[in-house]
């Protein structure tokens, strides 16, 4: 009667199989092809991403061609998904159809040849690898992690305090405060603006992204033959790679020379994890490479993204010092003069709606990670093959004009009650199989770094500076708002 059930279970199995590719084929074969700007012969729509500010051409596509369009970059196919409805079909429900990376020749080169979690491909052993980081994280964040950016806080108080309301470029800073959260975390090890060992490090990754994110390099993935030819920044870039690996490499060997290796710091913990893992029958999926390379994620991916959000914030604060003024009135009054916990969120409405309009504004990682259909899917009812490279359009999604009104205005009420935004259309985090790694973390430092900052100081701008900040940016990998400088004023 069981094998009868299994066997019943297994037809109407074939059968619904079948359905879901009649259902796939119809929608393919609907001849719905993705509408996209003309390609030019042999270089399709490269000019498309030479442009200065690639979220903002990307997104001002989207007003022409919809929320999803294709772009040709010599023989890949690329999907742009500008509004959060298609991002979360593709990212969310249909994560296991998107969830791979696009394999390159330089990302190979930059992520010890796919061993990293950000780029690594969706594998079985990415999976164990990013099971193993997970859980060194959340252990972090129950155990120590809300002490370390309290900790870190407070160091940059001191920092601003001694500048004397001179007028300083802080995002050298606030560099140093997010790094110092994650080599806590990684190592058990904080430094000072002025160490060496730091700076070098610092110069390293930096070079990094943005030599990686270079259209000399980029043209490298596309065009194999130009790897023949001398290229000055990609050797410039085989450098770098080497010289991070180094600096790690030393900070592991130092770790592991510890008599005791301490479970609280996450090397520890993913060391300890690891020599679990191999004694399991998956043993040999995970090696030292994968914590190695760990750690180069967390650095990269915690310490730019959260230092350049916080220079974006005081740079719009400065355009709106009445926002200011709010959250600090709100601060006090909840707060009756201590500084906050993470868990006071709730209570403060205003600050957090601050946060949400930052990171509606200005998602860091405007473009996400590009990711790749592992096998053939739709999208918004549009056949999407195997291969097929897609890019999240975050940037493009938080000022999609169809949820957001004046999407380009700085507006953090839009967020406060009957103000008519929602958090649930956020996404700067990237969802699904993919999400940031680092989202715990990150949300608590935006939270705690934004409430002692504004809590003890008013940010104005310097009586020399003729202007404002500019607000347009920069944007890489990382969207950066460009060097200005401002006076922190102690509050009374
Ligand atoms: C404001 C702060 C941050 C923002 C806005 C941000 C945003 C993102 C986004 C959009 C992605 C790509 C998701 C995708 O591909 O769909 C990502 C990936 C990642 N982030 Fe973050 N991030 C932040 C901070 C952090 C921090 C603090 C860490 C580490 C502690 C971190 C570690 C990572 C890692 C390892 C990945 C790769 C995940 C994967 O490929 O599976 N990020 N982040």
């Amino acid at each position: 009667q069981r094998d009868t059930l299994v066997q019943g279970k297994d037809e109407k199995g074939v059968k619904s199989g079948l359905l879901q590719h009649l259902y796939q084929y119809l929608h393919s074969s609907s001849k719905l092809s993705l509408p996209g700007p003309p390609s030019h012969f042999l270089i399709g729509n490269m000019m498309e991403l030479t442009n200065d500010h690639i979220p903002i051409h990307l997104t001002n596509l989207a007003q022409r061609y919809g929320s999803i369009y294709r772009l040709k970059c010599g023989k890949t196919t690329m999907v742009v998904l500008n509004s959060c409805e298609v991002i979360r079909e593709a990212l969310v429900k249909k994560w296991s159809d998107f969830a791979g990376r696009p394999i390159s020749y330089t990302g190979n080169i930059v992520s010890g040849g796919g061993r990293n979690i950000s780029l690594g491909d969706y594998t079985e052993e990415w999976r164990a690898h990013r099971r193993l980081v997970h859980s060194a994280l959340q252990r972090c964040c129950q155990q120590s992690l809300h002490g370390v950016i309290e900790r870190q806080a407070l160091h940059l108080r001191k920092v601003l305090m001694d500048y004397q309301e001179s007028a300083v470029d802080l995002s050298e800073d606030f560099t140093v405060a997010a790094s110092n959260v994650i080599t806590t975390l990684a190592f058990g090890k904080e430094y000072d603006k002025t160490t060496p060992e730091l700076q070098e490090l610092h110069s390293c990754l930096n070079d990094i992204v943005a030599l990686w994110g270079s259209s000399w390099i980029s043209a490298l993935d596309s065009f194999p033959l130009l790897r023949k030819m001398p290229n000055p920044v990609f050797a410039r870039l085989l450098k770098e790679v080497a010289r991070r690996d180094a600096i790690i490499k030393q900070h592991l060997n130092n770790y592991k020379s510890q008599n005791k290796i301490n479970e609280d710091a996450i090397t520890g913990f993913l060391l300890q994890g690891l020599d679990k893992h191999q004694s399991t029958e998956h043993g040999e999926l995970l090696t030292d490479v994968h914590v190695h390379m760990a750690t180069v994620d967390l650095l990269i991916g915690g310490t730019e993204t959260t230092a350049a959000w916080l220079n974006w914030t005081v740079a719009f604060l400065l355009h709106r010092p009445e926002v200011q003024a709010n959250v600090y009135e709100e601060l006090r009054t909840v707060l009756e003069g201590r500084y906050p916990r993470y868990s006071d969120r709730h209570r403060l409405p205003v600050l957090s709606s601050l946060i949400n309009e930052m990171l509606r504004l200005r998602p860091v990682a405007p473009l996400a990670i590009p990711h790749r259909a592992i096998r053939d899917s739709s999208i918004a009812g549009y056949f999407i093959s195997k291969n097929t490279v897609i890019i999240p359009n975050l940037f493009g999604a938080h000022h999609d004009p169809a949820v957001w009104s004046e999407p380009y205005s700085f507006k953090p009420e839009r967020f406060l009650e009957g103000g008519g935004g929602s958090t649930r259309l956020l996404m700067p985090f990237g969802g699904g199989a993919r999400l940031c790694l680092g989202e715990t973390v990150a949300k608590i430092e935006l939270f705690l770094f934004t409430a002692y900052l504004l809590r003890d100081f008013q940010f104005v701008l310097p009586q020399s500076e003729g202007s404002l900040p500019d607000l347009r940016g920069v944007a890489s990998v990382v969207l950066k708002v460009k060097a200005y400088k401002v006076v922190a004023r102690p509050r009374p």
